[in-house]
């Protein structure tokens, strides 16, 4: 496994060692202990989640509030997608800005996202089979986000709007203006 830093604090990309054989692949696809030798943060994921999104499709940006903030590392399973995230931690020396990076099978990259960030990710094959880790549970009304084109955040998607699936929870997300003024 290699970590690299990414841009934004604590938000690190994953690229795990990958067998190849005349049958396919075989890869580790979390060590816990490696990665926190590797990055010296030692995260207890307590939840597994998964999504299948069809081309097109767009979730996010999403965070849970506060004491349910999740620590999530992802990736993709199948197909292909751009996983954007984006640090809304006020404190921290990058917060309002985000990151991409295109995770498919083919690279079998992952993405560590800390606490305090908001995440999405648009699926840009015709089927994403999404896996990721949580450290805190799913806590329905502990859930915030914000809306995919915002204004301040300009998150290149490099993909027509029009085009674009999303859930009308995501349509109806609030600006990064709404929520942190
Ligand atoms: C996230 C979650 C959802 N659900 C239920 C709630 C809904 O009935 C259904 C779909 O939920 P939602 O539309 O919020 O799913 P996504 O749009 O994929 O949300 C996720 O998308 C972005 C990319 C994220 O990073 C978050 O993990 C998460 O917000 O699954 C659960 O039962 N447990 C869960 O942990």
């Amino acid at each position: 496994m290699q970590v690299e830093e990414t841009p934004l604090k604590d938000c690190f990309l994953v690229k795990p060692n990958i067998f190849k054989d005349h049958r396919g692949i075989f890869l580790e696809t979390y060590h816990r202990k490696r990665f926190a030798e590797l990055t010296g943060i030692d995260t207890e994921f307590v939840q597994d989640n998964q999504s299948v999104s069809s081309y097109g499709v767009l979730r996010g940006m999403h965070y849970q509030k506060g004491e349910f903030a999740q620590t999530k590392i992802v990736r993709v399973i199948y197909g292909k997608v751009l996983d954007v995230v984006v640090d809304l931690r006020p404190d921290s020396p990058t917060f309002k800005q985000t990151y991409s990076a295109i995770l498919d099978d083919q690279n079998l990259h992952q993405l560590y996202v800390p606490k305090g960030f908001g995440h999405g990710f648009l699926t840009l094959s015709a089927k994403s089979v999404f896996g990721y880790k949580c450290d805190n549970y799913y806590t329905p009304g502990s859930e915030g986000g914000i809306i995919f084109n915002d204004p301040d955040l300009n998150i290149d998607w490099d993909f027509p709007f029009k085009e674009m699936v999303l859930s009308d929870k995501d349509r109806d997300l609030p600006t990064f203006k709404e929520v942190f003024g």
